[in-house]
C-alpha cells in the first residue's frame, strides 16, 4: 500500500477512488475507520478511508482523521491525501484547516499543499481565488450551501481563519513553469500553500512536485498525478480501472438529499424521461406528516409502474431550505432528512432493492451507512468523479452510484441507470 487517503465525506472519497483508479491504482475504499486495513490493504495500491467529518466540529473532525491516518500507517502507507471537496466547502470554524493542521503535526512535517482545482468539473484555482467554471464561488449556487455557504472567494483568507499555520500562495506563474519550480517554492518556507492549478496539465505538474511530501492535501483531481510517479519508482505495477466490479441483478431507487443547482436541474431532467417521484418537505418529516413506510410504500408501487427507478428527493431551493433550518435550525433540519432517506434505503434493501444512486455526500454517507457497508470496490465511471461501486460486505450484492452534489450532467440519473442494463 503507498497512498493512505482520508476524505472528509463519502462521495468525495469515490471520487478520488475513481481518480486513482483511472489513472492506474489497485484502489480499495473503506467507509469509516476499521479495527485494522490489514486484509484490504493487502491487494491494494491506494486504500481510501471516507469520513463523516466535513461539517462535524473541528475536534471531532480532527479526532477522526487523526484515527484514519494511524491505520493507513499501521498499514504500511508511504503519504498521505486529505481529501476535501472541490468547492471547499468549510466555515471559519473548519474543518479544512483544523484538519491539515492536525495531520501535520502527526506526521511532524511543516509544509503541505491545499489544491481543491478540478478542472474537468469546472473548479479551478487562480490568484488563490476559486471558480466554479465561468463564477467565483462566492457568486455561485455555493454561496448558498445548507451547511457550507461560502461566500469568500480567496482561498487564503479562507484557509487563514481556519488555523494559526501560516497559508500563502504558490502562484500560476510558478506552476506553469513545471514541477521542479513547484517544489522549489513549496519548500521555501513551512506553512500551507494554496496552489493555483487552471489544467490538469497544471495538477500533473502539481502531483510530481509533492509526491514526497508526507502530506497532501485537496481535491480529487491533485491527486491525478502521483501514481505516474509511484510507478516511475517502481512501487506500483499498472493496473485496468474498473476490475472486478458486477453489478448484481434487481430493482433500484434514487434517494436525492442534495440541494445543488445541478441536483435540481438532474432532478428536472428525470421528472421530463418519466420517472416517478415523491418530493420531501423537512418540516413534514420533523413533524411526523411524512414516514419512512409511508415513502417505501411509494417506492414499491412506483417500481411496478416503471422499468425506471422511482426517485425520492428533498432536494429544494434556497428559499425553502431556509425556511425550515429557520424552525429546526440548520443541522437538525439537515438530520431529519438524512435520516429519513437512510431508513428508507435500509427498508428497500431489505426488500430486494439491490442498486442505489444517492445525490449529495452528507446524503450518501447516511445511506451507505444504513445499508451495513464498509467497503467499496470501483466500478465504471458514470461521469467525471462519479463511478458506480459495489459492496464488498453489505448482508447481500449492492450496487452505489454516490453523487457528489454539484457533479454529473443533467442527464445523470438515466445514465447511471442505462449503464446497468
Ligand atoms: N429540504 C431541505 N431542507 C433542509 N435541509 C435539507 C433539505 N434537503 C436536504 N437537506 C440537507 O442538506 C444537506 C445537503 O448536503 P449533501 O452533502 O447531501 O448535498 P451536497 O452538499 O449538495 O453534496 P456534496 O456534499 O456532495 O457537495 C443534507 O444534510 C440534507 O439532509
Ligand atoms: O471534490 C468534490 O467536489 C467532491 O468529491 C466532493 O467532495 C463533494 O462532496
Amino acid at each position: 500500500m503507498i497512498l493512505g487517503a482520508i476524505a472528509d465525506d463519502l462521495t468525495g472519497a469515490t471520487d478520488l477512488s475513481l481518480i486513482l483508479s483511472r489513472n492506474g491504482m489497485r484502489v480499495v475504499q473503506v467507509i469509516g475507520v476499521p479495527d485494522t486495513l490489514d486484509t484490504v490493504a493487502q491487494d491494494a495500491d491506494a486504500v481510501v478511508i471516507a469520513l463523516k467529518s466535513r461539517t462535524n466540529p473541528a475536534a471531532e473532525a480532527i479526532e477522526m482523521s487523526l484515527a484514519a491516518a494511524r491505520a493507513l500507517q499501521a498499514a504500511g502507507a508511504k503519504q498521505l491525501f486529505f481529501k476535501y471537496c472541490s468547492t471547499f466547502d468549510s466555515t471559519d470554524e473548519g474543518n479544512i484547516g483544523p484538519v491539515a493542521a492536525a495531520l501535520m503535526e502527526h506526521l511532524g512535517t511543516a509544509t503541505t499543499i491545499a489544491c481543491p482545482s478540478f478542472p474537468e468539473n469546472g473548479r479551478t484555482v487562480y490568484k488563490g481565488h476559486l471558480f466554479v467554471f465561468d463564477q467565483l464561488i462566492s457568486d455561485s449556487p455555493m454561496k448558498d450551501h445548507p451547511l457550507t455557504p461560502m461566500r469568500d472567494p480567496n482561498l487564503v483568507s479562507v484557509l487563514s481563519r481556519q488555523t494559526d499555520r501560516p497559508v500563502r500562495l504558490v502562484a500560476h506563474e510558478t506552476v506553469r513553469r513545471g514541477a521542479a519550480a513547484i517544489e522549489a517554492a513549496i519548500a521555501q518556507e513551512p506553512g500551507i500553500c494554496i496552489v493555483d492549478a487552471i489544467s490538469d496539465e497544471d495538477l500533473r505538474a502539481i502531483g510530481r512536485a509533492v509526491a514526497e511530501l508526507p502530506l497532501v492535501t485537496g481535491g480529487s483531481a491533485v491527486a491525478m498525478g502521483l501514481p505516474d510517479v509511484y510507478r516511475e519508482k517502481g512501487w506500483i505495477t499498472p493496473a485496468a480501472p474498473g476490475e472486478g466490479f458486477a453489478a448484481p441483478e434487481g430493482r433500484g431507487v434514487i434517494l436525492a438529499g442534495s440541494c445543488s443547482a445541478m441536483t435540481r436541474r438532474q432532478i428536472a431532467a428525470a421528472e421530463k424521461a418519466g420517472v416517478h417521484m415523491l418530493r420531501l418537505d423537512a418540516l413534514e418529516i420533523a413533524s411526523g406528516a411524512t414516514t419512512p413506510e409511508a415513502v417505501v410504500a411509494f417506492v414499491e408501487a412506483a417500481s411496478q409502474r416503471s422499468d425506471l427507478p422511482p426517485l425520492v428527493y428533498s432536494s429544494a431551493d434556497p428559499a425553502v431550505v431556509a425556511q425550515a433550518q429557520d424552525k429546526l435550525g440548520r443541522m437538525r433540519a439537515g438530520e431529519v432528512v438524512e435520516e429519513l432517506l437512510a431508513s428508507v434505503a435500509a427498508s428497500l434493501a431489505a426488500r430486494g432493492f439491490t442498486r442505489f444512486i444517492s445525490a449529495g455526500g452528507e446524503t450518501s454517507g447516511a445511506v451507505v451507512a444504513a445499508l451495513g457497508t464498509s467497503a467499496l470496490r470501483i466500478g465504471p465511471e458514470i461521469d467525471p468523479g462519479v463511478p458506480w461501486v459495489s459492496a464488498l460486505d453489505a448482508d447481500r450484492p449492492l450496487c452505489l452510484a454516490l453523487k457528489s452534489g454539484n457533479f454529473g450532467g443533467e442527464d445523470f440519473f438515466l445514465k447511471a441507470w442505462e449503464m446497468l442494463a
